[in-house]
């Protein structure tokens, strides 16, 4: 969730490379030690637990409440004051933005300290497991943080009200939103245009990898400690999916990752500046307000500098279209391969760990320098063979010093070629977005029809933001990456776009 910084959080123990290829274990009888609150659903999920991503008909999890409904608030707010949570100014109620969400309940000053979360009430990877057995076994592995509390997760869920968790885990979302539940058709049919499909589907196979690494590497080996019924694939889908949209990562404590309850139904703006931290003087988990509220409104926080498609990945939302500072579109730029320097230039890539492919993040503000000098890399005549390697180093940004790429006589060619890549990549979102509008897709029933329309629109939402940042990038002023100053982009054929671009500002 928020973070002070803007590193992705991923899961750190890494799949295997071809998840397919693990062994798949027979289901394992259930463990006298634990209660599980397992369902048939949850069990028969587990049978085809290798491929969710493929899978049409998503079953649930048998724990946590309808993300819409404040079913399980008011138990949440009666279980966190006992526990020491002080006299909040905020108070959980439904909300335009986010479902659930914590809104004023006072004036809320611009500076003010709020929330004051005790640590005692923070799931960390050194939280008591309340089934030692299974802790200990975890510990034994050394596993690392991020698969050791979905494991945590799943293990206090299952034990129902033996776990002092249990009233949290009941306010959790039965279903996260999150792209961990879109199908790989969805994924293929609704992300065709954008870079995140690749990374959602990558994610994906991450969360089954880790999985499969934990199941033949501990739990097939105390089946009694950890039965199929309850560590299945499904139920890490869930807790992976509370991880990527809750976890917080806590500079002031060593940047340790934290589940912060209470804390956790604050939803993001990417006009709010405000980051979740740990406070030394009074020793809770707190964020300092960027703006005032009045009584009702909804608080919001940051949960990093991200862009709408890091945000869909992650958290399951993507924010109204023009309204996040931070967004970026992965830009993927190419060699030719009829260059007749192809492979010269190849090689000076490859030898500063470039390919011939690679992608560049274009921000809503401008271009890396990165992509401009592998832009000149590429346009680059034969008579610069010389220079291919300098221009290679700074395209890798490994060199010591921001290089001063000065090639006067290429800054037209250059600025075509990322034009072009542009226009190209424009073409995608456009098929894609008018493909999309005349659909009619037959749905099984209203709640398959309502998730089908949910998708569509996010899609939709997202690729109209990648899509405007594709046209600022061709048309707008923007910093020259080289010289630091701004600077009009007139490469050629500027003016017959202008037209598309204040179209697409109205969209
Ligand atoms: C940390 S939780 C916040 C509390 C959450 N609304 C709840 O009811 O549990 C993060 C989730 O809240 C929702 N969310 C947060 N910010 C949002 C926003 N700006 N727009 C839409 N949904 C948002 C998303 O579902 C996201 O996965």
């Amino acid at each position: 969730m928020a973070t002070t910084t803007t590193t992705a959080l991923h899961p750190q123990f890494r799949p295997p490379s071809h998840p397919r290829a693990t062994r798949r274990l027979r289901p394992c009888p259930s463990s006298s030690s634990v209660r599980p609150r397992f369902s048939v659903r949850a069990a028969a999920a587990s049978a085809s637990a290798s491929a969710p991503a493929q899978r049409e008909v998503v079953a649930g999890v048998p724990w946590g409440c309808e993300i819409e409904s404040l079913e399980s608030a008011a138990s949440l707010e009666r279980w966190l004051t006992a526990s020491g949570l002080p006299e909040q100014r905020l108070a959980l109620e439904k909300v335009d933005i986010g479902e659930r969400g914590l809104v004023a309940l006072k004036n809320v000053r611009n500076g003010e300290k709020l929330l004051f979360v005790p640590p005692t009430l923070v799931i960390t990877a050194d939280s008591e497991w309340s089934n030692r057995e299974v802790g200990d076994v975890m510990k034994r592995y050394s596993v690392p943080d991020w698969p050791l509390l979905a494991t945590y997760l799943i293990s206090e869920a299952s034990l129902e009200g033996s776990s002092k968790w249990r009233s949290y885990i009941d306010a959790l979302p039965r279903q996260p939103y999150s792209l961990l539940y879109w199908t790989r058709t969805e994924i293929d049919a609704y992300l065709v245009a954008s870079p995140i499909r690749e990374r959602a589907i990558s994610r994906i196979g991450d969360v089954i990898g880790t999985y499969n690494d934990l199941r033949d590497r501990i739990f097939s080996k105390y089946p009694d400690l950890f039965p199929e019924k309850v560590y299945n694939m499904e139920n890490f889908r869930w807790s992976f999916g509370i991880l990527f949209s809750r976890l917080v990562r806590l500079e002031s404590m060593d940047g340790k990752v934290a589940l912060v309850p209470w804390a956790d139904m604050l939803n993001h703006s990417p006009e709010v500046d405000a980051f979740l931290d740990y406070d030394k003087s009074s020793q809770g988990i707190v964020f300092t307000t960027d703006r005032s509220y009045q009584p009702g409104e909804q608080v919001f926080i940051s949960y990093g500098k991200k862009s709408s498609g890091e945000l869909l990945l992650s958290y399951g939302f993507v924010p109204k279209e023009g309204t996040n500072p931070n967004d970026s579109v992965e830009f993927l730029v190419s060699l030719n391969k009829s260059d007749e320097c192809y492979k010269e230039k190849l090689q000076a890539l490859k030898k500063h760990g470039l390919s011939e492919s690679e992608s560049f993040p274009l921000r809503v503000t401008g271009w890396p320098v990165e992509l401009m000098a592998y832009a000149f890399l590429v346009v680059s005549p034969p008579e610069m063979i010389q220079r291919f390697e300098e221009m290679a180093v700074a395209a890798s940004n490994k060199g010591s010093s921001k290089p001063a790429l000065n090639y006067p006589e290429l800054d037209e060619q250059a600025l075509q070629f990322i034009l072009d890549c542009c226009e190209s990549s424009i073409k995608k979102y456009t098929k894609y977005l008018e493909g999309a509008k005349g659909s009619a897709e037959v749905s099984i029933n209203t709640k398959q029809a309502n998730r089908t329309l949910l998708l569509k629109q996010l899609a939709r939402d997202l690729c109209i933001s990648e899509r405007r940042i594709l046209y600022r990038s061709q048309y707008f002023q923007f910093h020259h990456p080289i010289a630091g100053e701004l600077r009009c982009l007139l490469a050629k054929g500027i003016l017959q776009y202008q037209a598309k671009i204040f179209g697409a500002a109205t969209e």
